[in-house]
């Protein structure tokens, strides 16, 4: 895609920004792939395994018949969680960790199949394709994830329903079975209290690698090895893995077993299709890439009579070089072109370190009348303008440095934006994200005063000035930044930066 896109720049960043420099906060949570955050350690659990298992019983609603159910995160509901077939706490264990993830491009079902994204392919396992767009549910959805107990032609039936053949149930399964096992709280018929100094959570793991991605979930079971609970459990009746696995004679999982990479492309494939498993109606993005050169935070503020230009910009799969030199091109609305040098702001890696970034920052004064309209960058000499697009900077509407705190109580504050002239917006809103009762990321706009009330702020901007009184944090949930948009001639424009009410000074009196 082309930057920018708000929605896809969100995506590709808690995508690909894992470790270093503008890390989003999830890889940490599986780095080593063995932690367990939720108690001491050896627990026998894994956070990587709880997300995988997650994202599987938010999908596993789905009813390919009638469209509804699918990856939705109605598995963060009390109801849903309550059900036998949700049994154990690591749904709730992971909700609490990527309920905090969502923004309003990113919504917390899209953190979800991340949450399996991350772990296959941070511990060991294939990349796997990632689309954004997930709808989050307002209720929870109908029953319907297999258990243990259940037989064989009521699995095949579950996972028809959910959009799978046999063949792809048992890959599925061995897919997902790569990781974590079955504990003894949850499930005490399955799984005696270990006693287990090294094991304290008393796990019986469905293979012997249970925080790492491997095909040895089918070379322990074709060998006869293995100790997978739902396999050679003591009483049959819930032992699935074993009728499901052996269901087409074994022909699945011995494929699987003679060959790592067929089960890894098999499994890339079925988790791809699993996450990208939602409610009929929901569209969903592009798979998300790494932008080989990603501006990020980039910010235009007006201060005084000079317009301010800062941000930073990603390197993806470079790493960092002190006699590289990298400078910043833009082009202002009169013809001219700036060069402004950059300093090397950090590095970052993604995938468990398979990827490095280097990153890079700007600061340049724009004089306000000319403008600025796009960024290049030159990297030792070789431009770097995504295929001769260039990286388009609006310079139509932004906060001013007088926005400042009106009132106390209420606290009250005045949000002051500078409106290009000539640019003449229908409309002009600043917007909030906030949570709503079922802990959805919404946007809560607030009119900003029509041009009729503007006053002159220089030759080139008016301004525009909204009163804005602190919503506070609803839900417990970090209230978002303050940001502009305008409509202008039936299309949106939003402003390059925001602006947090909490961090305004006090207006002058
Ligand atoms: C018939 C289908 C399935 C049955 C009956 C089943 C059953 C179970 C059971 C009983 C547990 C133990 C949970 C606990 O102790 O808290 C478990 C764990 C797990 N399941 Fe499944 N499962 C099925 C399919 C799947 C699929 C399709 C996936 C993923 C694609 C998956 C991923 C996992 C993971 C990762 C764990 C480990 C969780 C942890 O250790 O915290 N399962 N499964």
């Amino acid at each position: 895609y082309i930057w920018p896109s708000p929605q896809l720049d969100a995506l590709e960043s808690i995508r690909f920004d894992q470790d270093g420099h503008r890390a989003q906060g999830i890889s940490v949570f599986i780095e080593p792939c063995d932690l367990f955050v939720f108690s001491a350690s050896p627990s026998g659990r894994a956070d990587s395994a709880d997300w995988i298992r997650t994202a599987y019983h938010d999908m596993a609603t789905h009813n390919a018949t009638d469209g509804t159910g699918g990856m939705d995160a109605s598995i963060r509901f009390l109801e849903e969680i309550s059900r036998p077939e949700n049994a154990g706490d690591g749904f709730s264990n992971t909700i609490n960790v990527f309920l905090a993830h969502a923004n309003r491009y990113v919504s917390i079902a899209d953190t979800l199949a991340l949450a399996l994204i991350m772990s296959v392919e941070n511990c060991g396992g294939p990349e796997i394709a990632f689309r954004g767009g997930r709808v989050d549910a307002g209720e929870p959805n109908a029953p319907g994830v297999p258990e243990p107990q259940q037989d064989l032609q009521s699995h095949i039936d579950s996972f028809a329903r959910q959009g799978f053949t046999q063949t792809e149930m048992i890959g599925l399964v061995a897919c997902g079975h790569s990781f974590g096992g079955v504990e003894h709280a949850p499930f005490p018929d399955i799984v005696p209290d270990l006693n287990d100094p090294t094991n304290l959570k008393s796990v019986a793991h469905f293979d012997s690698t249970f925080a790492h991605f491997d095909n040895n979930v089918a070379t322990e079971y074709i060998s006869g090895t293995t100790q997978n609970p739902l396999v050679v459990g003591s009483n049959d009746i819930t032992n699935s893995d074993k009728r499901i696995f052996s269901s087409d004679g074994n022909a699945t999982m011995l494929a699987f077993a003679n060959s790592p990479e067929l089960f890894a492309s098999t499994c890339a494939t079925l988790f791809a299709r699993m996450v990208d498993t939602v409610p009929r109606g929901v569209q969903l993005t592009e798979v998300i890439k790494p932008l080989p050169v990603k501006p990020d935070s980039v910010q235009l503020v007006l201060n005084g009579g000079t317009l301010q230009l800062s941000g930073e910009v990603r390197f993806w799969n470079t790493t960092a070089d002190p006699n590289r030199v990298v400078s910043l091109l833009w082009d202002d609305h009169v013809g001219g072109t700036h060069t402004v040098a950059m300093k090397a702001s950090g590095t970052a890696s993604a995938v468990a370190g398979r990827y490095t970034s280097a990153w890079y920052a700007f600061n340049s004064t724009v004089d306000p009348v000319a403008g600025i309209t796009s960024m290049r960058f030159l990297v030792d000499g070789t431009l770097e303008d995504q295929g001769g697009v260039g990286f388009a900077v609006q310079d139509g509407i932004f906060f001013t440095k007088t926005s400042c705190i009106t009132s106390q109580s209420p606290r009250t504050a005045r949000f002051d934006v500078a409106v290009r002239n000539g640019l003449n917006p229908t409309r002009l809103v600043l917007e909030q994200e906030l949570r709503d009762n079922v802990n959805r990321p919404i946007v809560v706009t607030t009119e900003i005063s029509s041009s009729t009330q503007s006053v002159a702020l220089n030759d080139a901007y008016s301004l525009w000035s909204g009163s804005v009184v602190d919503s506070g944090a609803p839900g417990g949930f970090t209230p978002g930044a303050h940001t502009i948009r305008a409509e202008v001639g039936g299309l949106n424009i939003t402003a390059n930066g925001g602006q947090f009410l909490s961090l305004l000074p006090p207006c002058p009196v």
